[in-house]
């Protein structure tokens, strides 16, 4: 599991470390893994012409002494000082022992456009309120240069805790952070400004209950795959009612029935006006006439896509006693306090759009700060809630502990119907008998690996998502 924590975590677990180990040690490691990263990057650090972006901070000091260490190895060196009175101290005189040499921000724009690195030294964790406006033309210089940019701990601008970027910002095609992993890294719009992220350990231990943002990884999502058992039936591996589509989007129950039956489930129910469709498509489903109520069994239901205006539905599926998938138009039609009373889960799939609708702010305000627009809807409805978009968030139910990022997210995935298969599969593996938080990560990380796979570097169609899903799932068994 990759996790990050909050800013006052970090600064707790720094605190505690430093009062074991020497003065500076802890700073000699940063600079010692930033410099290592630097020097992969330049290839041949000989030679090179590096120039140090140097705020007034410790993150100034990390890029001082990583600078110092390239100069000794024959690169020639060069810290633009932000604030020359409050560089940090004993790393400028490292950098000048080595033979780096220091200048103000004047001409630092031609001294950028010609390096072959930039190191974004100007803020780390202690950054608060954007890029001053003397850093931001050396911003912008950056972006025009040839060099790579490197980061230190994260890049200059961005807010560390929640991914937000207002205003100008570095972007870095590597942020080697120290540590651990802090949320703005995994977010976006600030994840984009951070490009390639390298984790240098530097001994910290946060402790677990802090943890802010987790992301599974292959290991993580093998462990919670549903397998079945020797003696097991399909009823005992979950049934999974869908109730979706329309006469207008038939299509939409057709996906949502094509991810649920490679989520684990059993047997797949679908109730609905597209079953002549989903019939044709998928012969195992198990279509009925009636309502939900009617559908016999479920383990769990999905209920939404494509659903058109279908109020009645959406309610009987909320008034069931067994764990929900509310999506699209379900999340529109369903009433707050139907969600809010459920005593089973409830699990809910919104991408920016239906969730501003929900929250009552714009999409543009929910896709600038995910991780309190997730957290929030999440405590409103009392709901595991998934936001969908360029990252993907998932927080349990109450919206308070660790909320789960999706690492395996493709632009490819911006596809029509690409949603409506992931709530089939989301629900199948609650009907399985994952926990809301699980099935929902577990779903988006087999969703974003099928699409990657599927996709090749070429465009998909929400089908082929559908049918990429069981080689994702093996590839993540290994
Ligand atoms: N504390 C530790 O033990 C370690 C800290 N390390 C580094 O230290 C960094 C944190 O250092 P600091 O706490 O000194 O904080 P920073 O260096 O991130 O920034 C704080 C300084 O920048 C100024 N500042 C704040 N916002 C600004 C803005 N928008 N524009 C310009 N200046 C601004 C503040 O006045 C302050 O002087 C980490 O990100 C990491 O790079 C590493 O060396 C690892 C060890």
């Amino acid at each position: 599991m990759r996790t990050a924590y909050g800013v006052e975590t970090v600064r707790a677990a720094e605190r505690e470390l430093m009062a074991r180990l020497p003065d500076g040690a802890l700073m000699q490691r940063a600079a010692a893994g930033l410099a290592a990263a630097c020097a992969d990057l330049l290839g041949r650090v000989y030679g090179s012409r590096v120039v140090l972006l140097t705020g007034s901070g410790d993150n100034g000091g990390d890029a001082l002494y990583a600078g110092a260490r390239l100069a000794r190895r024959g690169a020639g060196v060069t810290a633009v000082l932000l604030s020359p009175e409050r560089a940090h101290a004993g790393g400028l005189a490292a950098l000048r022992r080595a033979g780096g040499r220091s200048v103000g921000v004047a001409g630092a724009e031609e001294l950028i456009e010609r390096a072959d690195l930039v190191v974004d030294g100007i803020v780390g964790i202690g950054g608060k309120g954007g890029l001053r406006p003397e850093a931001v033309p050396l911003a912008e210089a950056a972006e025009r240069s040839r060099a790579a940019v490197v980061a230190v701990d994260l890049p200059s601008g961005v807010d560390v805790e929640t991914g937000e970027v207002r205003g100008a910002a570095l972007r870095a095609d590597l942020t080697v952070t120290f540590g651990t992993h802090k949320p703005g890294l995994l977010i976006d719009p600030a994840r984009e400004y951070a490009g390639v992220v390298r984790l240098v350990d530097i001994g910290l231990a946060p402790p677990a209950d802090a943890t802010e943002l987790e992301a599974l990884q292959h290991a993580d999502v093998a462990r919670l795959l549903p397998l079945p058992s020797p003696e097991t039936d399909k009823y005992r591996r979950g049934v999974v009612g869908i109730a979706a589509g329309s006469a207008r989007y038939p299509g939409a129950a057709v996906l949502a029935v094509a991810g649920a039956l490679r989520g684990g489930a059993g047997a797949v129910r679908y109730v609905g006006p597209a079953g002549d469709a989903v019939i044709a498509r998928f012969p195992e489903t198990l279509v009925s006439d009636g309502g939900p109520k009617k559908a016999g069994r479920v383990q769990a239901w999905v209920v939404g896509p494509g659903a058109g205006d279908d109020a009645a539905t959406v309610a009987e599926v909320l008034a069931a006693d067994v764990p929900v998938l509310l999506d699209a138009d379900g999340l529109r039609l369903a009433h707050a306090d139907a969600v809010r009373g459920r005593t089973a889960p409830t699990l809910m799939t919104p991408h920016a759009g239906e969730a501003a609708a929900l929250l009552g702010i714009s999409r543009e305000e929910v896709e600038g700060a995910r991780l309190a627009s997730v957290r929030e809807l999440a405590g409103r409805y009392a709901a595991t809630v998934l936001l969908k978009g360029s990252t993907t968030l998932v927080a349990g139910a109450g919206g308070t502990g660790a909320v789960r990022v999706n690492p395996t997210g493709t632009g490819w995935l911006a596809t029509a119907g690409s949603g409506d298969v992931l709530s089939g599969l989301a629900g199948s593996l609650l009907a399985a008998g994952l926990p809301a938080l699980d099935a929902a990560s577990v779903a988006a990380y087999l969703h974003g690996l099928s699409a990657r796979f599927a996709a090749d570097g070429a465009p998909v169609g929400a089908h082929d998502v559908a049918e990429g899903i069981p080689g994702a799932w093996r590839d993540v068994r290994g």
